[in-house]
């Protein structure tokens, strides 16, 4: 019997639509190749959802992911939705689905294509072979923490972890460790932040189930430096929610562009996959963004969702291939591009080469 899987997809707003009908292109065309079916669902979130329904995070929406096999999400969030009130904005539709999925581990893999050395904003001898994994706590933390306000006179947010909510992403970041180069490299603020106190002792308790992994720590200030002095120190970084978020947006210029930075967002029972970056307003509707972070990510979905390694495996290699044809989208086409391509040209490119091997 064909293997056949439903994939939930949220487009979102800006260019999330743009991006999310590419990486369905390219999903289309190695199921297709392989020998299995993709159904899919759309659902709202976001502005998208605020628009149609009033409510960023609809139930339709919370309760409908939960049937599929896998989510691929593209980006949400604008200028237009920016003075709602806090619990009506699209960021919090984000925050919500990622809570109701409770997807509580972020893994953000960044890696240098050889083909794009040049497009790093580091020196090419800084970056060339860089391949590192910010492991990123995605449900915790200052983002969710409570008590928080604002009276238009004082604001206030507060970063809480609790030690199960520690123990369980240092897991992640190990066990990843475990089949890569064996060193975890925890970022914490504990010089000031008492949360980060208890993040650094118990990521220390953790790492004694590992007795192979060699555990190290910096400041998140010293990171944000490190990254740029010598990434090639890192390997699996493990970190929190808002220093994640931060620390991978810059480890992004490494590769050259926010537009080629996957992630899958995972926990016990489901997974979100969707790109690093946001919904670029300044660029949307042009047909200029980069799809391969979302085409990575939809990449990172057959493998750890639906165990489709081999087609994950096509898309991987058509990426690079695309890249070393000299394809560029406007982002990169500064750097050895042979012909700057449409989002769509992209796509297309890339659905061609991993539908044939
Ligand atoms: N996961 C999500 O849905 C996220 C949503 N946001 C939301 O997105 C909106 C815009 O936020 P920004 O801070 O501008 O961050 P952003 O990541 O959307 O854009 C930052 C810069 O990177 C560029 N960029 C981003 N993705 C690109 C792509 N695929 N190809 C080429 N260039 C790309 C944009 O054009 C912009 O100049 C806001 O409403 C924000 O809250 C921000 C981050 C994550
Ligand atoms: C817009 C957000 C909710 C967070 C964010 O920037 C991210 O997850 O990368
Ligand atoms: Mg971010």
């Amino acid at each position: 019997m064909t293997r056949s899987y439903k994939i939930a997809l949220i487009k979102g707003d800006g260019i999330g639509p743009e991006i999310i009908e590419e990486a369905v292109k390219v999903l289309d065309a190695v199921s297709y190749a392989e020998g299995f079916e993709l159904k899919y669902d759309e659902y709202l979130l976001g502005g998208a959802a605020i628009d149609a329904t009033d409510d960023p995070a609809p139930k339709e929406t919370l309760e409908g992911v939960k049937q599929a096999d896998a989510v691929l999400f593209g980006a949400i969030g604008g200028e237009k939705w920016d003075n709602l009130p806090r619990e009506k904005r699209p960021e919090t539709g984000l925050l919500k689905l990622r809570k109701e999925m409770e997807v509580f581990a972020n893994i953000r893999p960044v890696t240098v294509y050889n083909e794009l050395v040049n497009a790093s904003t580091l020196k090419p001898s800084v970056v060339q072979g860089v391949d590192l994994i910010v492991v990123r706590e995605l449900i915790g933390g200052i983002y969710f923490g409570q008590p928080r306000g604002n009276d238009g006179n004082k604001a206030f947010n507060t970063m809480v972890y609790s030690k199960p909510e520690i123990e369980r992403i240092a897991r992640v970041a190990f066990d990843i460790a475990m089949k890569r180069s064996k060193r975890v490299c925890s970022v914490d603020k504990a010089n000031v932040l008492d949360v980060s106190q208890l993040w650094r002792d118990t990521v220390e308790e953790i790492a004694k189930e590992y007795p192979e992994v060699t555990l190290t720590h910096m400041y998140v200030d010293n990171a944000a430096m490190q990254l740029i002095r010598d990434p090639k120190q890192f390997d699996v970084i493990l970190t929190g929610n808002i220093f994640g978020d931060i620390l991978s947006d810059e480890a992004s210029m490494l590769s050259g562009s926010i537009g080629l930075l996957p992630s899958a967002s995972i926990g016990e029972k489901f997974g979100l996959y969707e790109p690093i970056h946001g919904s670029a307003p300044d660029i949307a509707g042009q047909g200029i963004a980069n799809p391969i972070a979302t085409i990575a990510s939809a990449a990172m979905m057959l493998r750890y969702a639906l165990n489709e390694e081999v087609a994950a495996g096509r898309i991987e290699q058509a990426i690079k291939q695309t890249l070393s044809e000299g394809y560029r989208t406007q982002d990169l086409s500064s750097y050895d591009a042979k012909e700057v391509c449409s989002t769509s040209e992209i796509g297309s490119i890339i659905a061609n080469y991993a539908a044939s091997k």
